[in-house]
This record gives C-alpha cells, structure tokens and sequence, in this order.
C-alpha cells in the first residue's frame, strides 16, 4: 500500500475552526491513485446522484473503490456507487467520481472536497461537477438541464466554507475570488453543442444554491431562496468548485433538475429521494452525450 496507509491525517488548525489533509498526505494519497491506472487525466468528472451512469460509457476502463484507498471517505448514499472510473473520452483520458460526499453525511465541507485537491495532485486541470438539483425558478421543468453559471453557498456562507483553517499556499491564496467560478467559454461551447444536438428546448442556464440537507426545503424557504436569486437548490457542489478555483482549476457545472419545488401551500406533492434517482434515469443519457460532446470538443487547458 505504498506507505500510506500509516500516514496520519494532521489537524490543520490549531484554532480548531477547520481540520484537514495536509499537502503531503494529499499528495501520498495522489501517488497511490496514480499507482493504480495507466491514465494521466487532465479532466475529471464529478457524477451526481443518480448520474454515475457517464463514468460507464468511458473506453479502457479502470475502476478503483473509494474503500481501498487509504484514508479516502466512503460514499453512504444511494445512487452513489463510492469508486473512481478512469478511462478515456475520444483519445482524453478522464478521471470520473461515481458518487461524492455531502456535508448531510456527516462529512465537514473541506472533507467533501478533499477528492478536488487529490486530482489536483494528480494532474487534473478542468473539473466538471454535475448534481441532482430540484427546480426553484418558476419555469423550469422536470428534467430540465441547467448550465450552472454562479451559485449561493449557503453553507459557506456561515463559514462552512471548505478553505477555513490554515491555508496552504501552495494550493492557493488565503482570499481567492469567486466572481467567475464556472468558466465562460465552456459554457458558451456548452450552449453551442446542445442548441446541435437538439436540447435548447430544456436546456437552462441558472443560479444553483446549497444547502445543508439532508432534510428537503419547507415552502417559506423555497420562497426566500427564490427572492434571492435560486434558480436550482440541492446539496453539495459548492466545496468542491470552492476548492477547485482555490487551486486553479477551470469548472464547469451542469444540474439535471429532477423535481420541481412546491411552493404553493395548497399544492400537497412532496420531493423524495427516488423520485431524484427517476429522473436521473430519465435524462441521464442526453447529460451525458452533452458532456462527452464537450470533452470531445473543448481545448485542453
Ligand atoms: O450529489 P447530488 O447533489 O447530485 O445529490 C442530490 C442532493 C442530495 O444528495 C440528493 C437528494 O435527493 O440528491
Ligand atoms: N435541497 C434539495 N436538493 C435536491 N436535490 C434534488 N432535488 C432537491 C431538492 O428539491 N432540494
């Protein structure tokens, strides 16, 4: 196991706000990925609940379980299959997560997006992130796809944040921006790629706001959440794309909106977690065919 089984995980704070993986144990835990597939990726790909199904369609195939990685999380959630699929997109190799981790898990938020600075370490350069995400904005619909182009982190914002604690600049500055978090040319090719393949009619571009879960929205703050400017909520994908523009990486955001938030008191319909995965089903090819499209097409950074 390459030494790093014995590493221990050091608490970065000495303030006790924020504890994490240091650089190096990030870094060891980077070489034993590396030691474990022929591919280099410069593109990784996080799947969404339900949303796994992309990681299958890659060529050359190699899968490694999140469980035999020295001190990597588990994923506990349906539709979150809890292992790393390399392969290949065209002739681009590509690392895809099937399943993350959420903060509902019991996970802090640095811990959900430590995989970010493990590919980081590897090479990786352009993290897609896609989500299950239910509809806020009054005209969207189920199964709608949205290119996500800003979020709100709830969780964040309460200093949730996944860089609390020590920074590391080798990482990244103390204070990094986030005015363009989701990259801009890659959402106009997005754009371009689904207006060609047919899906302008339910492709969206829009607001993703987190929040903490795991229990679903009451009707008083999917209102205010649209007052603020949501158009899509769900639970995770913040830490990760915080972490990624810590470090330099481009990000692209796609959410698949499997369920549309009831906002009306009278209306008594209720989100539940199957009818997430449901739709995930439904519309997962046409996500996926979108992405790859995109992989295909995009410059490499
Ligand atoms: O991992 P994602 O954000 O796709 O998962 C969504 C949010 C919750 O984890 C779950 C709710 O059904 O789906
Ligand atoms: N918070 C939240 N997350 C979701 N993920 C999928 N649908 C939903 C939803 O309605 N609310």
């Amino acid at each position: 196991m390459n030494g790093v089984v014995g590493l221990t995980i050091s608490t970065g704070s000495v303030r006790g706000l924020g504890s994490s993986y240091s650089y190096e144990d990030l870094d060891k835990i980077a070489q034993y990925v590396l030691t474990c597939t022929k591919q280099r990726p410069k593109i990784a790909i996080i799947c969404g609940s339900g949303l796994g199904g992309l990681a299958e369609t890659l060529s050359e195939k190699e899968c490694l379980a999140y469980k035999d990685i020295p001190n990597f999380p588990v994923s506990t959630v349906p539709g979150h299959a809890g292992r790393l699929v390399f392969g290949k997109i065209g002739d681009k190799s590509v690392m895809c997560m099937q399943g993350r981790f959420h903060m509902y898990e019991g996970y802090p938020a640095w811990k959900c997006a430590m995989p970010v600075r493990v590919m980081k370490l590897m090479g990786v350069n352009t993290l897609f992130v896609t989500n299950a995400a239910g509809g806020v904005n009054p005209d969207y619909h189920v199964g709608d796809l949205m290119l996500i182009k800003d979020h709100i982190n709830m969780p964040g914002m309460a200093s949730n944040n996944p860089l609390v604690g020590d920074n590391d600049e080798r990482f990244g500055v103390r204070f990094p921006a986030m005015t363009e978090a989701y990259d801009k040319k890659l959402r106009k090719l997005a754009h371009e790629i689904a207006n060609n393949l047919g899906f302008g009619d339910f492709l969206r571009d829009g607001v993703y706001t987190m929040l903490g879960g795991p229990s679903f929205e009451t009707i008083a703050e999917l209102r205010y959440l649209r007052l603020i400017g949501t158009d899509a909520i769900g639970m995770s994908t913040c830490p990760e794309v915080v972490t990624a523009r810590h470090c330099g990486m481009r990000v692209f955001g796609m959410s698949l909106i499997t369920n549309v938030c009831v906002m009306d008191y009278e209306d008594d319909r209720v989100p539940n977690h199957e009818e997430v995965l449901e739709t995930g089903k439904m519309r997962a090819g046409d996500m996926e065919l979108l992405i790859r499209r995109l992989v295909s097409e995009m410059e490499d950074e």
